[in-house]
C-alpha cells in the first residue's frame, strides 16, 4: 500500500484555513476542445463555465480524464464515469476492471480462479450463458475479451454455449451493433465446427433491456430476465443478425432495441436458463450489472416477478458490489480501492453532503467512495437522490433535473450543516448520449444555471467552489478523421458521436473563502482526475495522505 504509521487522521495544512464550504461540481461529459458547430458547449449560452475560463492558469485549467491517468489499459480509452468517480475521490490511480481482466486473461489467471472453478462445475451437463454488452466500447465490457473468454471456456469443458448479447450504439457509433454480430457469430460458429453447441440465444439494446442503473427502472432488467432466463420476447427470430437488422430497418436504435429471442425451426427458443445452468454476466463495470446480478443471485427478490427462478452457479465478470459482496463469485479480483478521500474526510469531521439525480446518484457516491454502497458514517454524512424521469430518452427533457440538483445543493450550504457539498449534473453526459446536437445544447445551458446557483449560494457563505467534470462528451458530437474533420457517412450525413470523448477536462476553483495566495500550480502539467482529491483535501485545510497523486494547488506569498 505504500504508507507506514497508518492513521486516518490528516495533517493540518500549513497555510490553509479549515471551515469553508466546498462546493464540489462534477459535470457529467463536460470536456474541453475547440469551439466548433459540433461543440455543444461552445455553441450553448453558458455565460458561468465561460467566466471560470477567464481564471486560467491561476484558477481555470485542464486535467486529464481518459485513458492510463484514470487507470484504463491505453490512451485510446475514453473516460468514463465510473473511472472519472472513482479517481476524483481515490485520489490515486487504480488500474480498473478493463485492464484486470485483461491481465487475467492473458496470463489464463481467469480459469484457476474460484469463480472459473465454481462454474465449471455445470460445464459437464448444463448450459454456459454468457450475458453482456457487446461491443469494443471498453467503458462496461470489451468484444475481444467475450472472444477469448469463449474460447477458454470451451478449451476448460464447456459444451453448450448461448450468448445474450445487448447492443451499444453509445460507447461506440449507432448501427455498429450489426458488425459486432457478425463479429460474434463467427467465433461461434469457429466453436461449432470444434463440436461446441455454441449460439447466440438472445438479445436486446442496452439502455432497453438490462442494464439499468441506480435502481431507475426495474421495467429494463425485468425485459432482459424476461428474454435471457424464461425465453420470452416480443420478437422471435432465426437469426441474430437478421434480428438486429430488421429491428433497426424498422426504426429502432441500437441503444434501445427491443428484447428479442432466437428460436430453433420448432419456434422453441434456444436458450432459456434453466436448473443446473451455469451464467457469466461478462461486464466488468458495475453500475449497469448490479441490478441484474440480484436478480440472478437473490433468493429473497422482489423488484419484480421473475416467474422462475432457476438454480443456477452464477459468477460476475467482476464482484460488482464490495459492500453487498455482490455476486458471490466472480471471475476476477475488483479493483481494491481503498482509503478513499470520502472516507478519510469523514474520519476528520468533514460532514458531506452529496446529491444528484437517480441516473447519475451512485456516480457521487457509491463511484466517488471507490464503489462502496452506503455511508462510512451516516452522523457525518447525507446523501440525497432525486428521481429521474424514467421510460424516456433525455433529449426530450434535456434539462433533467438540474435545477433541482442546484437548489439542494443550495439549501445545503446555505444551512451551514455541511462542509462539503458534492453534486454530478448530468445533463451534458445523458443528452449527449443521445447524439441530439440541439437537444444538447438545451442540455449544456441548463447545466451552466445549476452551477450558477450553487456558486451565488457559495459567495453568501463566504465559501469555496471547485467546478470540474469526469470526462468529455458533449463538446464534441461527431466522429472525426485523424485531422479534426468530421466524418460523413455514405449518405454524405455527418457521424453522430453518442460516445464520450478523449478529451481533457477543466477544473476551475474559487470563491470568497479561497485562501490568499492559492492558485494553480505549474508543475503538474500531467495533472488528472486523481490530483483532484489532494486539491480538495488541501481546501478543507489538511495535507493529503502521502500516497495520494499530488494537488494541484499551492499558496503563493506566504
Ligand atoms: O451510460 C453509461 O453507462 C456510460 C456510457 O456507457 O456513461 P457514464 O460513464 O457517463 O455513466
Ligand atoms: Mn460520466
Ligand atoms: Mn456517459
Amino acid at each position: 500500500m505504500g504508507i507506514t504509521d497508518f492513521s486516518w487522521k490528516l495533517a493540518d495544512h500549513p497555510n490553509i484555513p479549515k471551515g469553508k464550504t466546498i462546493a464540489l461540481i462534477v459535470l457529467d461529459g463536460w470536456g474541453e476542445a475547440s469551439p466548433d458547430p459540433y461543440n455543444c458547449i461552445h455553441v450553448a449560452d453558458t455565460p458561468t463555465m465561460d467566466s471560470l475560463k477567464k481564471g486560467n492558469p491561476d484558477y481555470w485549467r485542464l486535467v486529464r480524464a481518459h485513458g492510463t491517468a484514470v487507470g484504463l489499459p491505453t490512451e485510446d480509452d475514453m473516460g468514463n464515469s465510473e473511472v472519472g468517480h472513482n479517481a476524483l475521490g481515490a485520489g490515486r490511480i487504480f488500474a480498473q476492471g478493463a485492464k484486470l481482466v485483461d491481465a487475467a486473461l492473458a496470463s489464463g489467471k481467469i480459469y484457476d480462479g474460484e469463480g472459473f472453478n465454481y462454474i465449471k462445475e455445470c460445464f459437464e451437463t448444463n448450459t454456459l450463458h454468457l450475458i453482456g454488452l457487446l461491443s469494443d466500447g471498453g467503458v462496461h465490457s470489451r468484444l475481444d475479451q467475450l472472444q477469448l473468454l469463449l474460447k477458454g471456456a470451451s478449451e476448460k469443458g464447456a459444451k453448450r454455449i448461448r450468448v445474450h448479447f445487448l447492443t451499444d450504439g453509445r460507447d461506440v457509433l449507432d448501427g455498429s451493433s450489426v458488425a459486432f454480430v457478425e463479429a460474434l457469430e463467427q467465433d461461434l460458429e469457429q466453436l461449432r465446427k470444434k463440436g461446441v453447441d455454441a449460439r447466440i440465444a438472445s438479445g436486446g439494446g442496452r439502455m432497453y433491456v438490462t442494464m439499468d442503473r441506480y435502481e431507475n427502472d426495474w421495467g429494463v432488467v425485468k425485459r432482459g430476465w424476461d428474454a435471457q432466463v424464461l425465453g420470452e420476447a416480443p420478437y422471435k427470430f432465426k437469426s441474430a443478425v437478421e434480428a438486429v437488422k430488421k429491428l433497426r430497418a424498422d426504426g429502432h436504435n441500437d441503444q434501445y432495441l427491443p428484447p428479442f429471442v432466437i428460436v430453433d425451426e420448432n419456434e422453441k427458443p434456444v436458450g432459456p436458463v434453466v436448473d443446473g445452468d451455469a451464467v457469466v454476466t461478462v461486464n466488468f463495470r458495475a453500475d449497469r450489472m448490479t441490478m441484474v446480478a440480484k436478480a440472478l443471485e437473490y433468493e429473497n427478490f422482489d423488484s419484480f416477478d421473475r416467474v422462475r427462478f432457476p438454480k443456477i452457479r452464477y459468477a460476475g465478470m467482476l464482484q460488482y458490489d464490495g459492500e453487498l459482496k455482490l455476486p458471490s463469485h466472480y471471475l476476477v479480483s475488483p479493483p481494491e480501492i481503498d482509503r478513499t478521500s470520502g472516507e478519510y474526510l469523514v474520519h476528520n469531521g468533514i460532514r458531506t453532503f452529496a446529491c444528484s439525480e437517480t441516473v447519475k446518484f451512485g456516480h457521487v457516491t457509491f463511484f466517488w467512495n471507490g464503489n462502496r454502497s452506503g455511508y462510512f458514517n451516516s452522523e457525518f454524512e447525507e446523501y440525497v437522490e432525486i428521481p429521474s424521469d424514467s421510460g424516456i430518452t433525455f433529449n426530450v427533457q434535456p434539462k433533467m433535473k438540474a435545477l433541482e440538483i442546484g437548489e439542494k445543493a443550495r439549501d445545503a450550504i446555505l444551512s451551514g450543516k455541511f462542509d462539503q457539498v458534492r453534486v454530478n449534473i448530468p445533463n451534458g453526459d445523458m443528452v449527449g448520449h443521445t447524439g441530439d446536437i440541439e437537444a444538447t445544447v438545451v442540455a449544456c445551458k441548463a447545466a451552466d444555471e445549476a452551477v450558477k446557483m450553487i456558486l451565488d449560494a457559495i459567495e453568501q457563505v463566504g465559501g469555496i467552489y471547485v467546478v470540474t467534470a469526469d470526462h468529455g462528451n458533449a463538446e464534441d458530437m461527431v466522429k472525426r478523421n485523424k485531422t479534426g474533420q468530421p466524418l460523413l457517412d455514405k449518405n454524405g450525413q455527418i457521424q453522430i458521436l453518442t460516445s464520450h470523448t478523449l478529451q481533457p477536462v477543466p477544473i476551475a476553483i474559487g470563491g470568497p473563502g479561497l485562501a490568499p495566495g492559492v492558485r494553480f500550480r505549474k508543475d503538474v502539467p500531467d495533472g488528472g482526475l486523481a490530483n483532484v482529491a489532494a486539491t480538495v483535501m488541501n481546501l478543507h485545510g489538511f495535507e493529503a495522505p502521502s500516497d495520494y497523486e499530488p494537488t494541484l494547488i499551492e499558496v503563493v506569498g506566504n
